[in-house]
This record gives C-alpha cells, structure tokens and sequence, in this order.
C-alpha cells in the first residue's frame, strides 16, 4: 500500500497526494477512462471561493448581514446576531491562542448543540486549529480512544462530562490536554470565559492553507474500527459551496429561513449540512440540545421554522406522534432527510403533516465531504424528484457506479458500488495509510460502500451495502469495535456483529458469539459485558449463540451469511 495517509502537520496538496497514488505502478486504475461512465449534476458546475479558509467563506457577507439572528438558542430564547457570532468566535480564537492552542494543534468540541459549540467550531478554524467533534454521551474509553489518536490539546465540554476525562493513563488532564467547561468548572479545568474573553487584536495572524485540516470527525468508514476523518478547508468549502452555492443553489437558503438543528453537531452532518450551509447562506440556526417532541414542535412553531433537516426516527415522530395536530407547522417549506432511508410510508405520512413543505432526500457520508447527493427538488429553480430517490449528484463532483467484483464502471439503472470524486472529499484517515489507500483509490476516487444506482433521471437510488457498518438511528455502530470487545471476554472463544431490521431504530446490532469450550454465559451477561463499555447505541439487542462463525477462507466474517439467517428470525434461538 502507498503512503497517502495525512498527519495532521502534513502540507500536502491533494494533487500532491495524487501524484504519490499514481507513482506506484502497482496502483492501476480498473478501468481505463474511456470505459468509465461519469454522473454529474444537472446543475452546471460554478466557480468555487474553495481557496479561503473555511470561516472566511461562511461569513463572506458578514458586513451584508451583521444584525440579522444567526444562532438561537431554543432552552434559553437568547439569539445571537452574525456580528455577535462572529465576534464571539473571533475573541475565543484570542483567547484559544493565549493558552498555547497554534496551528495544526486538535481541540476536542464534547458538547451537545450549544452556542458555545459554534464558536469553538469557527475559533478553531480561525487560528489554524482542527477540531474533533465527539459524542459527550461515550465511555471514557471512547473518548480517549479519540483524544489520544487525535492528540487533542484542549477539551471544551460541560462538568458533568469532566469525570469522564479523569481515568486513563494514555493522556492526562493538565499534563497532556486542558479542559474548559461552558459551566461551573471542576477541580484542574478552566472555565469558558477564561479564554472567551479573548482580545480580537490580539489574534495571531495564521496562513491557513486550503489543504490544512479544519475537522477531524471520527468515522470507521466501510469496515474496522473508528478513524479520524482528515476534512480539510477546501472539503468543507467546496461541500458547502456545492450545496448552497451558484445562481441556482441545489439546496436553495434564504437569509429569512430559520434552520432546525436538533441533529447533532457532533456528527457531520448536522455540522455541515445545517450550521455550514446556513452561515454561508446567512440564515438563522434554532440550537435544540436534545430531541424531546413536544419541545420541538413548540420551538418549530415559535421561531417559524423553514427548513428541518432530519434523520427517518425523527420523521417517524413527525409523521405518526399525536401531538403534532395541535401545533401550527405551517412555516416549514422544506424537510431534508439524510443518514438513513427513509421508506416510502413514513415519507408519505410526514406529507400530510406537513402538505406545503418540499420532501426530499440528502445523501451523505463522513468521509466524502460528507454529501454525495441531495435532492433537486431543493433548488432555486427545483426539479421533479421520485419518492424514495436521495437525489443527484452534487455540482462539481463526478459519480460512478462500479461491480464490486470486477471493478467495472456501469451505466444507468444498474446497482453497483457508488463512487465519488471532487475536491470536496476527505483528505484521507488520520495516520492510516492503508484505509485511506483501500478508501480512495489511485484515481482520486473515493468507495463508499454502498451499493445503488442511477435512474434514467439522474437520481440515485440506495439499494444495499457492502460495507459492514450498521446504522442506529443514523448512528454509527462499527461491528468490528463490538467484535473485539466480545472476544476479550474470557467465556467468549469468536463472534460476529450484524445489523438486524428495526422499525424505530432502522437497525440494532445483534452478535452471533460462539462460547469457549464448558464456559456458561447468558444473553443477558453478554449484553451487560458491552453496554458498559460503549455508548448507548452501540448496545447489543440481542444474541445468537453458535457453534461457529462462517467465515470465507481467508477469515473474513461471511456477514451476508449471518444476515440471511437474521431474516427468519424465528427460527433462531438466543
Ligand atoms: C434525534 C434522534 C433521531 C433521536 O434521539 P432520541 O429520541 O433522544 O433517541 P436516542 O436513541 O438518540 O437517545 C437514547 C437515549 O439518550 C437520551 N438522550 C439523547 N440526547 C440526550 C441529551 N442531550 N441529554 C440527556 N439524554 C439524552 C434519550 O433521551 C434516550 O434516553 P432513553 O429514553 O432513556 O433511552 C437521534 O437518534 C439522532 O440525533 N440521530 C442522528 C445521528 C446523526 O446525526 N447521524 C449522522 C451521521 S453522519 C451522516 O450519516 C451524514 C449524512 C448526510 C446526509 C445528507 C446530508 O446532506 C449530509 C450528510
């Protein structure tokens, strides 16, 4: 395997990465060019502000926009202007700064939707930093799993998450990173206004690159364990710009638009497709910390929520809770789902709640940017879109097809692996040059894992995966992470992890786990083995106990075996 892999001191250029990929004349392309068929757009390509870094672009018009609300916080009704949110980011940049953040370091954001969230994001960016984003609700193990691959300085989080931070011996607090909490700081942590307060004019001057790393989500991609996900400036800006960007914007926001951001923003997602796009846009943002129903349809009707970008389990709610009737959703003229399908009842059921507004799909993933396609029915000047499609390709990027098992390029209608390639793609895994290798391969073009096609239309369809990852909610849960806790159980000789069909959740893993010889062991001991070390998604549903795992003969899990076995569940006993 090439070398390719960024460290985040790297200031290579993605051609430069390119050009490593293509030396090695081990690393053929499958298929020459001309027998590769490319998707694109129906939009045409625009010119891209992709050479300025990523805080510079989001608030482009800030003079234009300076007194209209950018972020609301929903709990406590405060609303923050773009003048305000940026001057705000700009003093904690400052003040990051003055408490030795520099270029290139890793500042770890362990918040739920907040203010403060945002301005660290943005401060961050300003000063050259990177920011990893992860979920306050992991383990410690989690966590420092993160903190030490990521090599993170600083932890900004709130105090009941601080004991989380305190048992490890691979990184300690105040030795290894410092941690700032948004409220009453606990023993050794400082709190927000230490470094909020910064003084704008003393702002470092930084030369941000546009292939400098601003974003370090963690994602396991299409197979392994979690990895840090290398977003650089010119991704995020060119995914943003994809989106938002042109005379006829794919996903079409006006400054009078108030986004609902309940999804959070930890995952990219929420971080791109609706804090990124709205501040490009200069729409407001509604910060909700946590998913309640009743809270969210009473803030929907509040703040005149425009545009709600949502995963299926929220449409779910919105389509079938009866508590939507008494509220006035009138203001809602568009609904993106993305994460996960989203089958055809619960689209039509979320309609008649919401009979004025556009439905449609977005399709997205950590590692490409994250946005592969969105739905046309969201532009300017829209296109018909079906039902169950998640839309075309976005402007500027290319799209294929590929048989996973010859490599070939395919044409429209026929299911394949989806593959795509722009400058909006992610730089490569944090110091993993294999994943990234098997990841992007020696053209540039990034592997998703999931299998669709493409319709006569130009619309892309999701039909299956070949990756092993399971979905919980549009959560990640990567079965090897699982896997491996598993088999660190004494009375646990092998196992497997696979997702299993929900109605709620889309899918909840299940492990087919073989005992080690005379040992007894319940479902439920195993169960609790994994839910106290992993954060409550990846729990496991239910288990299978077997008398072996199949498995191809060079010891690959056969996954699809165990699935199979999963569609009649009947006859399986735990
Ligand atoms: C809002 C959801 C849908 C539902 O939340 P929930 O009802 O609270 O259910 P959970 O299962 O998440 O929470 C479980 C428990 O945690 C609790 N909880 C929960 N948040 C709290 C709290 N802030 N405080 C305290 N307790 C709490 C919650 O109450 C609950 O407790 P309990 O009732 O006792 O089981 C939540 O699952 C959720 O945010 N899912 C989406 C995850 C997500 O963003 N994934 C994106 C990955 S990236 C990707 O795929 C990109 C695609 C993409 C596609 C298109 C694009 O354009 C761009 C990108």
């Amino acid at each position: 395997m090439l070398s390719v892999a960024p460290s985040l001191d790297s200031t290579q250029t993605q051609q430069q990465q390119q050009q490593q990929r293509t030396a090695d004349p081990t690393q053929q392309p499958n298929s020459s060019p001309q027998n590769v068929h490319i998707f694109k757009s129906k939009l045409p390509d625009i010119p891209l502000s992709n050479h300025l870094p990523l805080h510079s672009f989001c608030f482009q018009r800030l003079n234009e926009i300076s007194d209209r609300p950018c972020l609301i916080v929903g709990s406590a009704g405060k609303i923050y202007t773009y003048g305000e949110t940026y001057h705000a980011s700009r003093r904690l940049a400052a003040g990051m700064s003055a408490i030795g953040i520099t270029k290139g370091d890793v500042i770890m954001i362990l918040l739920q939707n907040s203010a403060e969230f945002v301005f660290s994001f943005i401060a961050a960016s300003m000063i050259g930093a990177v920011a990893t984003t992860a979920n306050p609700f992991y383990t410690p193990a989690e966590i420092f799993k993160q903190i030490t691959a990521s090599k993170a300085k600083l932890v900004i989080t709130q105090a009941m998450y601080v004991d989380k931070l305190r048992d490890s011996d691979s990184a300690k607090i105040g030795e290894d990173f410092k941690v700032v909490t948004v409220d009453d700081p606990p023993e050794n942590c400082l709190h927000f206004s230490a470094i909020s307060e910064g003084n704008e004019n003393d702002l470092p001057e930084v030369e941000i690159h546009p292939d400098d790393a601003v974003a370090l989500p963690f994602s396991s991609g299409t197979t392994g364990l979690p990895k840090g996900v290398v977003l650089t400036h010119r991704s995020l800006t060119t995914s943003v710009a994809q989106q938002v960007d042109g005379e006829n914007p794919n996903l079409y926001l006006k400054t009078e638009d108030v986004l609902l951001c309940v999804l959070p923003l930890f995952h990219i997602f929420s971080l791109n497709s609706v804090l990124l796009c709205a501040l490009r846009a200069g729409s407001a943002v509604l910060l909700m910390q946590k998913f309640d129903i009743g809270t969210l349809l009473e803030l929907i009707q509040r703040y005149r929520v425009s545009v709600a970008m949502v995963v299926p389990p929220l449409v779910l709610a919105l389509a079938k809770n009866p508590m939507v009737v008494e509220y006035d959703l009138s203001s809602i003229r568009l609904v993106l789902s993305g994460a996960a399908p989203l089958g055809k009842e619960l689209e039509e059921g979320l309609r008649s709640r919401v009979p004025q507004a556009v439905l449609g799909q977005g399709y997205g993933m950590t590692e490409a940017g994250p946005v592969l396609s969105m739905c046309l029915g969201f532009a300017k000047q829209p296109f018909p879109t079906k039902s169950g499609s998640c839309g075309t390709v976005v402007r500027n990027a290319e799209l294929k097809v590929v048989d996973p098992e010859t490599g070939c390029s395919l044409g429209y209608n026929q299911p394949g692996e989806i593959c795509i390639r722009g400058q909006q793609i992610m730089k490569g895994y944090l110091n993993d040059d294999t994943a990234t290798a098997t990841t992007i391969d020696v053209d540039g073009w990034l592997h998703t894992g999931d299998v669709g096609y493409v319709d006569d239309d130009d619309e892309i369809f999701i039909v299956d995966r070949v990756k092993e990852l399971i979905k919980f909610k549009g959560f990640q849960v990567p079965p090897a992470e699982l896997e491996a806790l598993l088999v660190s159980h004494p009375s646990i000789a092998d196992a497997a992890v696979v997702p299993q069909k929900d109605v709620a959740a889309g899918e909840v893993p299940v492990a087919f786990v073989v005992r080690s010889n005379g040992f007894e062991l319940t479902e439920e001991s195993v169960k609790e083995f994994i839910a106290k070390q992993v954060v409550f998604y990846k729990r496991l549903h239910k288990v299978y106990f077997v008398h072996a795992i199949p498995k191809s003969p060079s010891g690959k899990i056969l996954r699809k075996d165990l699935r199979a076995k999963l569609e009649n569940t009947t006859t399986l006993k735990p």
